[in-house]
């Protein structure tokens, strides 16, 4: 892995929560900080990149991307079609550009840059900061499979990558790229409980987050269905089915399922509004 990417110029452009999360993922598996500029329109900010990651910096967008083999376009949906216009002129011919961004279709990307650039729309979670990620890979039309596969090896230190189809990646989106969030509103939550019942905050915060990362890792490292290992937990006549019923009462579940929908749904809206 860090063979084929070792040498690899790689520039971040707007380097915020998930583009460093994505570099630091990188960084860890073999990326060079030499080969990385990531771009800041803060000097602060650049500061702390350089400080952490040992990167260069940059507040030229079109600078950093000048010599770059592939180019991560960190920034927010509503701001990438200005970034693209940006740093068209810059790239390299053979520059791969990788899509983070929700909702903007390839389309958009083949409008705002050069004719033939190589494109991958990818969907990446914060989980890979810490080598734990999954993200979804669509190949751009055009985009040669030496290309797609060089940036599959950027991410493997990220984490799972998988490759989807465009239509699909709205529902990935809401369920792993959003999905973080889903599961820290839990954990907080629960910890919550803990200190309603007198525990300390601390240890009502440790134990949500244990309970979290040993039932992950009983999910992936048995592959037993969630339903059977609910099960398992839940004695008859016992304490976990009492709680169950009263999640259940109160549509937990059925939250779930909305709320997925409800995240795919403006993943394709932006999609329609910005795309
Ligand atoms: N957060 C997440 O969990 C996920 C996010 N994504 C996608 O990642 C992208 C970024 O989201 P996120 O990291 O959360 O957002 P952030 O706001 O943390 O990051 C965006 C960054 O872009 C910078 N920026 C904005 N405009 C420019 C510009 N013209 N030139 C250089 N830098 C610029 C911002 O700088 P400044 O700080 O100065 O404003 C900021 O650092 C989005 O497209 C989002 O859809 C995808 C999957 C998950
Ligand atoms: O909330 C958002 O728009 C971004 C995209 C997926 C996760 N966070």
């Amino acid at each position: 892995m860090s063979t084929q990417i070792a040498g690899t110029r790689v520039a971040v452009v707007g380097t915020g929560t998930m583009a460093e999360a994505v570099l630091a993922g990188a960084l860890a598996s073999g990326l060079e900080p030499a080969d990385v500029v990531a771009t800041a329109r803060r000097e602060a900010r650049g500061a702390e990149l350089a400080r952490t990651y040992g990167v260069a910096t940059t507040a030229d967008n079109a600078a950093a991307v000048a010599d770059a083999r592939v180019v991560l376009v960190g920034v927010k949906p509503k701001d990438v079609a200005a970034v693209l216009d940006e740093i068209g002129p810059a790239l390299p011919a053979d520059a791969v550009v990788v899509s983070v961004a929700v909702g903007l279709p390839l389309s958009l990307y083949a409008r705002h840059l050069p004719d033939g650039q190589p494109v991958v729309r990818t969907m990446p979670n914060t989980p890979a900061q810490v080598g734990a990620g999954v993200t979804a890979v669509v190949p751009g039309p055009t985009t040669a499979e030496p290309d797609v596969a060089l940036v599959e090896a950027l991410l493997a230190g990220t984490g799972q990558t998988l490759r989807i189809t465009e239509k699909e990646i709205d529902a990935f989106g809401a369920l792993a790229g959003s999905g973080p969030a889903y599961v820290f509103y839990v954990v907080d939550a629960m910890a919550e409980a803990g200190v309603l019942m007198g525990l300390t905050r601390e240890v009502a915060r440790n134990l949500a987050v244990q309970t979290v990362l040993g039932s992950g890792r009983l999910l992936a490292e048995t592959g037993e269905h969630p339903a059977i290992l609910r099960e398992k937990v839940s004695s008859p006549g016992g304490t976990t089915i009492q709680a169950l019923k009263r999640l259940d009462d109160g549509g937990v579940r059925a939250a779930f399922l909305t709320a997925l929908e409800a995240a795919r749904d403006r993943s394709a809206e932006l999609g329609r509004e910005l795309g």
